[in-house]
């Protein structure tokens, strides 16, 4: 038996109406929102590693930089798989691309909480700590490097053991911008692969190739 009465009916119609209204109205908004989210996230990471790509993270470390006192220190790590070329040639370069997972999963596990992380270039990371001392962004470097040469990484049954090596600098009062404390990681990395790799250089002499302090722990 069909109880609704004619007003009810109308004031059900009614409701129907706005609810297909409003939704008709905000569906393209949020459909809208969540591709612009989906492709910034595209934008901005690496589809291997799912970490940042260098795009996403210089974006990011401009940002901290610029908007940090001069007593917040920012300190960069700039991290790279050694002779990893010899991963591709040894085994292919489907495991060049595992042993790079590897690596980026030892980032997230050391790093997920305190630190961005990024890929920013083919075996090369880096690792921004914000409010960070350059005694503790070294200690960092140094557990991770431990970390990664621990245990081999399994690539179908094969032990393959990865060495990586890394530069870390720290801002400063006097330091000008971001790209300049990258410049400092950089040349730190540059020089523990020009003296034999396998280790983290944090401060280096004016000649580059002998460096005067690395960490052992
Ligand atoms: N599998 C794989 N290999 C990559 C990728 N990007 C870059 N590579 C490889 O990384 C290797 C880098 O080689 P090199 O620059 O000679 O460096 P390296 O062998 O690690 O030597 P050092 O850095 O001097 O210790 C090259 O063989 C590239 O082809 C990637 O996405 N996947």
């Amino acid at each position: 038996m069909n109880i609704t009465t004619e007003p009810q009916l109308q004031i059900i119609l009614a409701i129907h109406l706005i609810l297909a209204t409003t939704a008709a109205l905000i569906l393209p908004f949020l459909v809208s929102a969540n591709a612009e989210h989906n492709l910034s996230t595209l934008a901005n990471h690496d589809p291997l590693t799912q970490l940042l790509n260098s795009r996403g993270f210089y974006s990011i470390a401009n940002n901290l930089f610029n908007k940090n006192n001069s007593e917040q220190s920012l300190a960069v790590i700039m991290l790279d798989i050694d002779f990893f070329k010899r991963v591709n040639d040894e085994f292919g370069h489907d495991a060049g691309d595992e042993a790079l997972k590897w690596v980026s999963q030892h980032l997230k596990e050391l790093f997920s909480k305190t630190a961005i992380t990024a890929r920013v270039g083919g075996e090369e990371f880096a690792i921004l700590l914000n409010h960070s001392s350059l005694n503790d962004a070294q200690l960092a470097a140094e557990k991770l490097r431990k970390n990664i040469k621990q245990y081999p990484f399994n690539y179908y049954g094969n032990a393959i053991y990865l060495r990586v090596s890394a530069g870390v600098a720290c801002s400063n009062a006097n330091t000008a911008s971001f790209k300049s404390l990258l410049n400092i990681a950089d040349k730190h990395l540059y020089v523990a692969k020009k003296t034999g790799r396998d280790k983290v250089i944090y401060n280096s002499e004016l000649n580059p190739f002998v460096h005067k302090q690395t960490v052992s722990i």
